[in-house]
């Protein structure tokens, strides 16, 4: 694949692509409109750095030394333009597809665009543009050696509250505090032996909706998921605050600034 500039080193190993195409594909939704960042183009086309999000989460799977193929799932009227943004970004190889309703809908879509060679999918969202390539390379690893469902996900530093939700601006009652050592926050790319996540999305198209995310429909299927060490900064862009992060982020990145 051709990958016009990256924020960090690539992998030393050569891409595992050859004559019998890929085996490890990225599928990236990105056709969200990005409703709690605040008005603005779709949130996958808003700038980091002056790049576009899509484009840094197109980069940052790609650049996996496992990775042989990504297939971005764009905005279903814009599909045609992040073909353009790809291009221009010298990112040809990148197939696009248009995406649904959902994000369930959209990454049902992206599955259906892979190849017959692919045996393992990974599921990155496109709001996540600044996951380190290791974190990618580790999920692969772990659905190679024969996890049916990987996820990412780190422990979780605040008290986390059970309550009873009210639509309302009156106090919501609290009914239970899970014990925090058991709770992780999950985060992408979530990586799949392949018929596990079709045989997910085939049968829970109708109950599945209301997914966050697929490992949780993998879950629904009675197969096992498990949980490999996330990372700090493949936290997902979801309200501003998260993009002042961003850039941040990618300010000590490019200014070789460790934490
Ligand atoms: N119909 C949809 C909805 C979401 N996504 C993608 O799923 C990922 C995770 O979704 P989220 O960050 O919640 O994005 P949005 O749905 O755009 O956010 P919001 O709920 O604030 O509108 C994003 O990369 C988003 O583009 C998608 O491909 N298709
Ligand atoms: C898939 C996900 O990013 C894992 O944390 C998350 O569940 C997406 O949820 P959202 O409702 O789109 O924020």
């Amino acid at each position: 694949m051709s990958i016009a500039s990256t924020d960090s080193a690539p992998s030393a190993e050569p891409r595992p692509t050859g004559d019998a195409g890929p085996r490890t594909a990225v599928v990236i939704p990105a056709a969200g409109r990005g409703v709690r960042l605040g008005p603005g183009a779709p949130k996958a086309l808003r700038e980091l750095g002056g790049t576009p999000m899509l484009i840094h989460a197109v980069r940052a799977t790609a650049r996996a030394r496992t990775v042989g193929l990504v297939v971005v799932v764009a905005p279903p009227d814009g599909a045609w333009g992040v073909r353009s943004l790809l291009d221009a970004h010298e990112l040809t190889d990148v197939a696009v597809v248009p995406g649904g309703d959902t994000r369930q809908d959209s990454v049902r879509r992206g599955l259906a665009a892979l190849p017959d060679t692919v045996e393992t999918v990974l599921v990155h969202d496109a709001a996540r543009p600044l996951v380190p390539h290791e974190t990618v390379d580790a999920v692969v690893a772990a659905v190679r050696e024969g996890a049916p469902a990987v996820v990412p996900a780190l422990p979780v530093a605040d008290t986390v509250k059970q309550v009873e939700p009210r639509t309302d601006a009156e106090p919501e009652p609290v009914t239970g505090t899970p014990d925090r050592a058991r709770l992780r926050a999950v985060q992408t790319p979530q990586g799949f032996d392949r018929e596990v996540l079709a045989r997910a999305h085939a049968r829970l198209a109708p109950e599945g909706e209301g997914a966050t995310d697929d490992a949780g429909m993998v879950e629904r299927l009675g197969v096992e998921v498990v949980v490999v060490r996330g990372h700090e900064e493949a936290f997902k862009v979801t309200r501003p605050l998260d993009l002042v992060l961003a850039e941040a982020v990618l300010a000590r990145r490019k200014a070789n600034v460790e934490y």
